[in-house]
């Protein structure tokens, strides 16, 4: 469980984060949404330690990441698969490479085991037969998938995705979504997934953190944003017509149950 104590993040004179206090539940989705600069990004840079808070914890089962030793911070990361909006691979590596990279920095296995591991991670994200390609050769999902292969290489007990949807189209984000989804609960990961995308929300929002200007707005389950009455949430969840409406005839649907 990954818990967040009153914490506070400025730059400068410019308060980011606002006294967040959150948990992270284990083996979940969990979901961070909110408007564009509301501090998402930021508030992750802080969970995986890119960034210090000014004030307040992160407790890793009840351990105080910002306190650990460098060492232990090390260790702490080995633990940890991070995909980026981008997926951020290499260019001038073949797919089976850009898997294999955590292996052969971090993995005391032989090359024909992390070759093996690699092949084990891509044949998981249904990419198998592409392991020569190159990350130009092929599409932006394939891409996001081979990213997902790869923060899971080491078998990470925690998974941050920074708008692991950003720049796909509906269909292949829910192929995206659905592959997080059911790898965290396949592998009993903690899932962080930063997203503007409702259809994550209600499809894989196992926990759902909604900040607004740096402090945290609301938390529940997918299930309870159609009945909040949060206006702040609903305004953001709900803001298009259509997507009232529909809110207001699943509701209507439900009176008549
Ligand atoms: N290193 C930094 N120095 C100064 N200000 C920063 C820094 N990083 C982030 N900020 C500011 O913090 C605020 C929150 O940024 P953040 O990237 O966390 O927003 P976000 O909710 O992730 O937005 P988006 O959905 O657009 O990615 C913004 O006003 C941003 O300009």
């Amino acid at each position: 469980m990954i818990e967040v104590k009153d914490l506070y993040k400025s730059f400068d004179d410019k308060e980011v984060l606002k006294g967040i206090n959150t948990i992270f539940e284990d083996g979940k989705t969990n979901l961070i949404i909110g408007q564009s600069g509301s501090g998402k990004t930021v508030l992750m840079k802080n969970l995986v330690g890119l960034l210090e808070p000014t004030s307040g914890q992160v407790l890793y089962d009840g351990r105080d990441f910002v306190q650990m030793s460098k060492q232990e911070k090390v260790m702490m990361r080995r633990e940890m698969g991070m995909i980026f909006q981008s997926a951020a691979l290499f260019d001038s590596l073949t797919v089976l490479e850009n898997v294999m990279f955590p292996l052969d920095m971090f993995s005391p296995m032989t090359l024909h085991e992390r070759t093996q591991r690699a092949r084990e991670c891509l044949d998981r994200v249904n990419l198998i037969g592409a392991e020569k390609k190159y990350p130009g050769e092929i599409s932006g999902g394939m891409q996001k998938r081979v990213a997902i292969a790869r923060a899971i290489a080491l078998n990470p007990r925690y998974l941050f995705c920074d708008e692991p949807n950003s720049g796909l189209d509906p269909k292949t984000s829910l192929v995206i979504d659905d592959l997080l989804h059911s790898i965290t609960h396949e592998f009993g990961i903690t899932t962080i997934i930063n997203t503007h995308d409702m259809n994550s929300v209600t499809t894989i929002g196992e926990n759902i953190l909604f900040i607004y200007e740096g402090h945290k707005e609301w938390q529940g389950v997918s299930a309870d944003i159609m009945q909040s009455t949060n206006k702040r949430l609903t305004d953001f969840i709900f803001a298009s017509d259509l997507l009232k409406e529909m809110r207001s005839l699943v509701n209507e649907h439900r009176a008549k149950q």
